[in-house]
């Protein structure tokens, strides 16, 4: 197989493309946010810029909740969790996908990385672990790749949320407004029980349409979504802002 160190660096993108950012928890309380979630889970941005050459700058930024400070530079590197950087490393990005003028973050090559991929896992278990979370709804596609392994190691169930007619059951469904028209999603009837705790996952929040529509559906049987949880965050595109205040955890920020 090939090395990880090898995937980013093949990547056919040009040097402006490069800037990747990288959101962590320190496991340390930062600001006290507006939500009793945030409280617990106040989280750690840093700006992770990536040169032509594959070397890093850091800088940080204090996040809490959907609010942030911007641009504090960091006084050390100490802080930051050398995972953040080689998972967004490995994350390789095809521009013009699947249409032109998109860069597409393409997670199939941090998959690749074992150690990387692991490593995506564990920080979401340090956080989610301990938390009282006994449901983690995954959407339909990657969120069920980091899903499943989040919901065994912290002791919750997996509850997936599908695209419409594929799942067998009685369903509900939420729509939710695309760039040019409409899409659903679907979870089975019983699946999720009133007054459960959800984290809901994907890989990516770009306009944050999927992710609303999920907290939607699951609020609409009474479970309390504690938090959404993302590999990737889409700069520019606003997602988080269409989260009525849900409190949202990525690992990598990137350019839309
Ligand atoms: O924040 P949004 O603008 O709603 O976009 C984010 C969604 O888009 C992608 O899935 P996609 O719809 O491409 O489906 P797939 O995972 O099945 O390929 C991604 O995996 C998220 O689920
Ligand atoms: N730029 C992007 N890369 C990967 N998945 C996406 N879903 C929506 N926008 C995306």
């Amino acid at each position: 197989m090939k090395a990880a160190s090898n995937l980013s660096s093949s990547l056919p993108i040009s040097p402006s493309h490069y800037r990747t950012t990288a959101v962590f928890a320190p496991h340390r309380r930062i600001a006290s946010p507006s939500t009793a979630v945030g409280d617990a889970f106040s989280s750690c941005r840093t700006h992770l810029t990536r040169s032509p050459h594959h070397r890093y700058s850091l800088k940080l930024l204090r996040c809490s909740g959907n609010s942030e400070v911007p641009d504090q530079e960091m006084a050390s590197t100490d802080e930051q969790d050398p995972r953040i950087a080689k998972i967004a490393k490995a994350i390789r990005v095809i521009p013009d996908f699947p249409k032109p003028g998109i860069l597409f973050q393409d997670i199939t090559t941090l998959l690749l990385d074992i150690k990387a991929f692991r490593d995506t896992i564990d920080l979401f278990v340090e956080r989610y672990r301990g938390k009282d979370i006994s449901v983690v709804a995954g959407i339909e596609a990657r969120g069920f790749i980091f899903g499943p392994p989040i919901a065994l190691a912290i002791g919750a169930k997996f509850v997936p949320m599908r695209k419409p007619k594929k799942l067998p059951g009685e369903v509900i469904s939420e729509e939710y407004s695309l760039e040019y028209g409409t899409d659903k999603i679907e979870m089975h009837v019983g699946a999720v029980e009133a007054g459960e705790r959800a984290l809901v996952i994907d890989d990516l929040i770009a306009t944050g349409g999927t992710l609303c529509a999920a907290i939607r559906l699951l609020e609409r049987v009474g479970v309390e979504v504690v938090e959404c949880a993302c590999v990737i965050e889409l700069q520019g595109l606003k997602g988080r802002e269409r989260l009525g205040g849900k409190p949202l955890f990525v690992l990598v920020n990137a350019m839309a």
